[in-house]
């Protein structure tokens, strides 16, 4: 079971006085869901960035079980707010990209990613051109080509950011469903403080000046939803509500939302 571990990082971006994350430690293992949230501009994106190699930290180390993280791999899907699918392929053809890289022959690869499809419940979108997509099946479909490389760890910026409060909370349940039925380990950049709550294990609440972890929140919802209890009625729970107050505290710092 592969840990992901940012350890005491530091980010300082070229040509800037002051360092954007001042040294900050988490760790992701298999079955965690980790949400970072914190205002706009505390760093959450950079951090994930880290995470995903696509920076390397000024100082401190990001690592998978020892072995430093300096590049993008396939170990880590990473999903953006905006699907970024290759708009002249089908919904099949996106997912199967992944696997065509990996040189998997075609009925194979069409099979597995009708396969994903399936679970993010999009049975029935393989053949559809992306433009005859909502923006909610689009991200289901980003989401099943990041599944399709079987990583251990899914990086994930504001994956239901761009999307309608509605179609957002179905999501909400999908990413549970699919963190449930995968051994993958999640990191999430989210605003959404519901939202966090809901989908984390541990809620990680980032202040800025520098970015930094400043609060970090053990929450059972989402096993709670797992094990079958309805979103509904987690929500309205006296925990939940609390928790939800705990967290815009946190976030927010005494200051007015
Ligand atoms: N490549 C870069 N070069 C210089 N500054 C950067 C770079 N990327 C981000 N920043 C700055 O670092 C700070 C943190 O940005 P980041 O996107 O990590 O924050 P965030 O918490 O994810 O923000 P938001 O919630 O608004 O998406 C911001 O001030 C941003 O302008």
């Amino acid at each position: 079971m592969p840990t992901l571990s940012l350890n005491q990082v530091t980010i300082r971006y070229d040509g800037e006085p002051r360092p954007t994350i001042g040294s900050t430690s988490l760790t992701i293992d298999t079955g965690d869901f980790v949400v970072l949230t914190g205002r706009s501009g505390c760093g959450k994106t950079s951090l994930l960035n880290v995470a995903a190699g696509f920076i390397t930290p000024s100082s401190g180390t990001a690592g998978i079980d020892g072995r430093s993280i300096t590049t993008p791999g396939a170990d880590r899907a990473v999903v953006f707010q905006n699907d970024a699918l290759f708009p002249w392929l089908s919904a099949r053809d996106n997912v199967s990209f992944a696997l065509r890289m990996r040189g998997m022959p075609k009925a194979e690869r069409n099979r597995r990613a009708d396969e994903l499809l399936e679970r993010v419940r999009l049975p029935k979108a393989g053949g559809k051109a992306v433009w005859e997509l909502s923006g909610g099946m689009r991200q289901r479909v980003g989401l099943a080509r990041a599944l399709a490389a079987d990583p251990d760890f899914l990086l994930m910026d504001e994956p239901l950011g761009a999307l309608d409060a509605l179609t957002r909370e179905r999501m909400q349940t999908l990413l549970l469903d699919i963190w449930a039925g995968a051994n993958v380990g999640v990191l999430m950049v989210t605003h959404g403080i519901e939202e966090a709550l809901l989908l984390g294990t541990r809620g990680a609440v980032m202040a800025p000046d520098p970015g930094r972890i400043v609060r970090v929140i053990e929450t059972g919802f989402g096993r709670r939803y797992v094990a079958g209890e309805p979103v509904r009625s987690i929500k309205a729970d006296k925990d939940f509500i609390a928790g939800r107050a705990e967290l815009a505290d946190a976030i927010f710092d005494g200051e007015p939302a």
